[in-house]
């Protein structure tokens, strides 16, 4: 089977899908990130949609192209990438000592000759923080870890000693539930699940 098209610039991704042992090569999107929908469910199940067909249309041939998208949800709201180390310290003030969700959005598309086949799903994370102080935020922030990140922090990084508990798949918190997604592309047909065994 040819490699999975990975329509993601974010290193985590591409780190999860090598560890899985799913080969691919990467085609990142640029397609605009509209949204029209309110559940977080739905807001990243549609971008990641939005991101996978857009690189489906410039492919060709027999290919599985897959796109994801991550948000953090808290009472209400949806926190995306901060754009200023203020607005990414203001996410950890409201997040601190606090549980929100991270929601991830997977799709991939199967294309076979004239046919495509759309498979999209989506999976919920709660994570809880220790309270963190000024001083904590401000040196987290200065860290330059949060700013390519949903809800300005990064599980795998240095942030890992304020988190107190996750309920839910990890993986997803860091940007692919891997798991989920090799269980769905064996059932759409994909042979191994998109692993090779070479
Ligand atoms: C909550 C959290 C998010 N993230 C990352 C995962 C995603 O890369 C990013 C959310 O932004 P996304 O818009 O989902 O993805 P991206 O812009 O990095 O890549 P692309 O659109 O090309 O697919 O936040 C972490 O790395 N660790 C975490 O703990």
């Amino acid at each position: 089977m040819e490699p999975v098209i990975l329509a993601s610039a974010s290193p985590r991704r591409r780190e999860l899908l090598q560890q899985a042992g799913i080969s691919f090569e990467v085609r990142p999107s640029d397609a605009e990130e509209t949204i029209t929908k309110t559940e977080p469910s739905e807001i990243v199940e549609e971008l990641s949609f939005l991101k996978c067909s857009d690189i489906a249309e410039k492919v060709r041939g027999d290919r599985v192209i897959l796109g994801a998208d991550t948000i953090v949800f808290f009472q209400g709201k949806v926190l995306g990438k901060p754009s200023t180390k203020q607005e990414a310290a203001e996410m950890l003030e409201s997040l601190q000592g606090k549980t929100h969700e991270v929601y991830t959005g997977v799709t991939f598309i199967v294309r076979k000759g004239k046919h495509s086949e759309v498979h999209t799903f989506s999976e919920k994370t709660a994570v809880t923080f220790y309270p963190m102080n000024r001083e904590e935020i401000r040196a987290y922030v200065e860290s330059g870890e949060p700013m390519d990140k949903a809800g300005a922090y990064g599980i795998q990084g240095r942030f890992a000693v304020f988190v107190k508990e996750i309920r839910g798949d990890y993986n997803n918190v860091v940007g692919l539930p891997v798991s989920r997604l090799y269980q769905e592309l064996k059932r759409a047909g994909i042979p191994g699940g998109g692993i090779s065994h070479v």
